[in-house]
């Protein structure tokens, strides 16, 4: 069988493992201001291929305290960077997964997140106040995972997201920002945790949605954009939660991602033929996992983590199967 028929998961799990040990080259420093967001994606990866333990439990949950910002009360990326709230839904999501969450302070994350909020609604990254609608969905996210939803204005950051509504039904980074597939996943998935999925506009999303896929199967983030694997997971995430999952060819969009695979050394790329990492690593095995390829564990759209763990936690929505 060659690599665009099948999931190589033995070489997938071994690329993974890989990534900690080759301190040396340069790509692992270059990406030390993402190391424990990748944390985060090579152990989703491994969940949903069934191998979790291929990364060691204790060492795992020590490097997330490493990164602990004790002023701001938030984790940075890497250990002495500052708080964000990226690297802190990194975090919690890595401590839900591994049952750790009695190693942190509850409360003082609570006040870091909600410390975020605009009094337009949207939430800032950081103290220096970069605002985006990726980092409203962090928030409502970590704080839906901590249990403490009810501390949030949820009003005003439900009003926020409407106001990033497009004409296409999708959604920007800002008020008057293009729809984009990665601000449709996170707009979509903080309305599905807030039950609002009213805001929506179902049928013209999905619609906006089903148009991202091109004739060589992948999808793309916008129009006349090229097809890249991760778009696989925003949009196939968003039309899950819209339940219309059944609007995009699967079997082509399967061959696409399949077809990104290094058959080497293992590792899925954004495209055929383009470097393997570990972001699109995930991000493969996780819209495989919604389209439903065989062996895979199911993977719960709105969190991008586990359904087994997003279930134990009392999280799934009425309308999830
Ligand atoms: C910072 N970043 C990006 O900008 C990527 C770059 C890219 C990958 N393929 C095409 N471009 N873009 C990206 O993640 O866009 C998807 C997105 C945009 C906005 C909101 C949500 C998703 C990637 C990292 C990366 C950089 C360069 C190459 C590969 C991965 C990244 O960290 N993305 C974030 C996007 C994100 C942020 C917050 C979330 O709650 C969910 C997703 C992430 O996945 N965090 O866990
Ligand atoms: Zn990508």
């Amino acid at each position: 069988m060659t690599s665009d028929s099948e999931l190589l998961v033995p070489l997938h799990v071994a690329y993974i493992k890989s990534l900690g040990e080759n301190k040396d080259d340069l790509v692992y420093h270059m990406t030390a201001h993402l190391r424990l967001n990748a944390i985060y994606w090579g152990l989703t990866a491994l969940c949903i291929m069934n191998q979790k333990e291929a990364l060691d439990r204790e060492e795992m949950i020590g490097f997330v305290m490493s990164c602990w910002d004790d002023e701001a009360g938030g984790f940075g990326a890497h250990p002495d960077h500052d708080a964000h709230i990226l690297a802190t839904l990194s975090a919690i999501q890595i401590l839900v997964i591994q049952d750790a969450l009695d190693r942190i302070d509850i409360p003082r994350v609570v006040k870091f997140i909600l410390s975020l909020q605009q009094p337009s609604g949207v939430f800032a990254g950081d103290s220096f106040g970069e605002v985006d609608t990726r980092f409203s969905y962090c928030a409502v996210n970590a704080l839906s995972l901590l249990g403490k939803l009810s501390e949030l204005d949820v009003e005003k950051t439900v009003a926020y997201i409407r106001s990033c509504k497009n004409f296409d039904g999708g959604f920007g980074a800002c008020i008057g920002a293009e729809s984009h597939a990665g601000q449709v996943f996170v707009c979509v998935a903080a309305l599905a945790i807030l039950d609002r999925l009213d805001e929506v506009d179902h049928e013209t999303l999905a619609w906006w949605l089903a148009e991202r896929q091109l004739p060589n199967g992948g999808l793309n983030g916008r129009p006349e954009k090229l097809e890249d694997v991760c778009y696989s997971f925003w949009v196939l995430s968003a039309l899950s939660i819209l339940q219309k999952l059944s609007w995009i060819d699967s079997d082509k969009l399967s061959s696409f991602i399949l077809s990104a695979q290094d058959p080497d050394s293992g590792g899925i790329a954004d495209r055929p033929g383009d470097m393997v990492d570990v972001f699109h690593t995930l991000f493969g095995v996780a819209a495989l996992s919604l389209l439903g390829y065989p062996g895979l564990v199911d993977l719960d759209p709105v969190y991008c983590m586990p359904a087994s763990v997003i279930e134990a936690k009392g999280l799934r929505k009425s309308w999830q199967a």
